[in-house]
């Protein structure tokens, strides 16, 4: 391996306790606490495991947590009765609610009734027309800690190629405005792409979010240029042998092949360790950002795009 790792999980200590310092001063200075709720509707168990982490981050941060897990059969009417009390509610400044949704409830529906100013996840279309037109909002949490990456790497970004591969409302699209907003020469591929590799071979910067293990390959790469792997994948790892049950043992890897494009990459970040712990990250600084508009306090600095 010739590139340079990305440590997220290294990144996302110290944007922890940015966020940690800030709060102490909220708490000290003005006696407020930041508060974020999550709504987990449903079991799914991968879930069930971010869910769990965001509210042990959200504590240590100095910060009070708040789960709401409703069983997967709640009805639309429900959980929009929880969102609006939440909205309401003083002591909460951050809503998260977990996706996906069982598929009786309308995501777009939910998500839209979510305050805007205290929608910490950037998914409401406020805030992703603001984001659009380069004004102030909340910024979605997977592409914020990639931008956050990419500029401690880099500094100025302007002029830069990237390419972004995936155009979900989630990662892709936001991922692409931000990069926009930092001038670099964006272009977004999908799978309806011709010539993916090609179109990859230009970038100076990729962001693989795609959802296919390892799919980009070492040859995609320019040499020396920046992979920031979004890619959260299970796959099965026979090599660690089997479970007490007796299913096989799984790990997580990302959308990009590590070893070859780790070979002629420039920098890289690894699955786990790299976007992952800096999504929680982001969501504990959203959090204490809507906290302070809210308040009506000057905002944590480098913690928003
Ligand atoms: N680290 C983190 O914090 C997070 C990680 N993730 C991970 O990121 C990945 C992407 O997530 P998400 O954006 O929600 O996924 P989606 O499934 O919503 O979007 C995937 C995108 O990839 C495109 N695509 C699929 N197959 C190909 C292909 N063969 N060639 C080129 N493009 C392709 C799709 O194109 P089309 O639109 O044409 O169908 C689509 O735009 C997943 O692995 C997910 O687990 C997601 C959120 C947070
Ligand atoms: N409303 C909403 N907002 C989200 O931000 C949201 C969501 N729904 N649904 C699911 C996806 C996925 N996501 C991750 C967060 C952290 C890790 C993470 O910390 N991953 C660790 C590994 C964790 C493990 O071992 O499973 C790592 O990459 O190192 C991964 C994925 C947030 N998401």
């Amino acid at each position: 391996m010739s590139a340079t790792l990305i440590d997220g999980k290294a990144f996302a200590a110290t944007v922890r306790e940015k966020v940690a310092a800030h709060v102490a001063r909220l708490k000290s200075d003005h006696g407020i606490t930041p508060g974020l709720a999550v709504v987990l509707v449903g079991e799914d168990p991968a879930s069930q495991v971010y869910v769990r982490s965001k509210g042990r981050q959200t504590v240590e941060a100095g910060m009070n947590s708040y789960e709401h897990k409703l069983d997967a059969g709640t009805s639309e009417a429900d959980l929009l009765g929880l969102i609006d009390r939440l909205n309401n509610d003083p002591d909460v400044h951050g809503i998260l609610v977990q996706l996906p949704l069982p598929k009786h409830l309308d995501e777009g529906l939910v998500t839209n009734a979510i305050d805007p100013a205290k929608d910490v996840d950037g998914f409401h279309i406020s805030n992703v027309g603001l984001l659009g037109t380069g004004q102030k909002s909340m910024v979605p949490c997977t592409p914020l800690g990639c931008l956050m990456m990419l500029r401690a790497h880099h500094g100025d970004l302007s002029g830069m190629e990237a390419v972004v591969i995936g155009r979900s409302n989630i990662v892709g699209k936001p991922m692409a405005q931000l990069l926009l907003g930092d001038s670099c020469t964006v272009t977004i591929a999908h799978s309806r792409t011709r010539d993916l590799p090609g179109v990859v071979r230009r970038a100076d910067i990729v962001v693989a979010a795609v959802g296919r293990p390892q799919m980009v390959q070492g040859d995609w790469i320019r040499p020396g240029a920046t992979v920031i792997d979004v890619g959260i994948n299970r796959i099965d790892a026979p090599e660690k042998g089997v479970n007490e049950d007796g299913s096989v043992r799984t790990r997580l890897v990302g959308d990009c092949d590590f070893e070859s494009c780790a070979a002629v990459a420039g920098a890289i970040t690894p699955v786990p360790g790299g976007v992952g712990p800096m999504t929680i990250a982001c969501l504990l600084a959203n959090t204490v950002t809507a906290c302070c508009r809210a308040a009506g306090l000057p905002e944590p600095e480098g913690l928003t795009a």
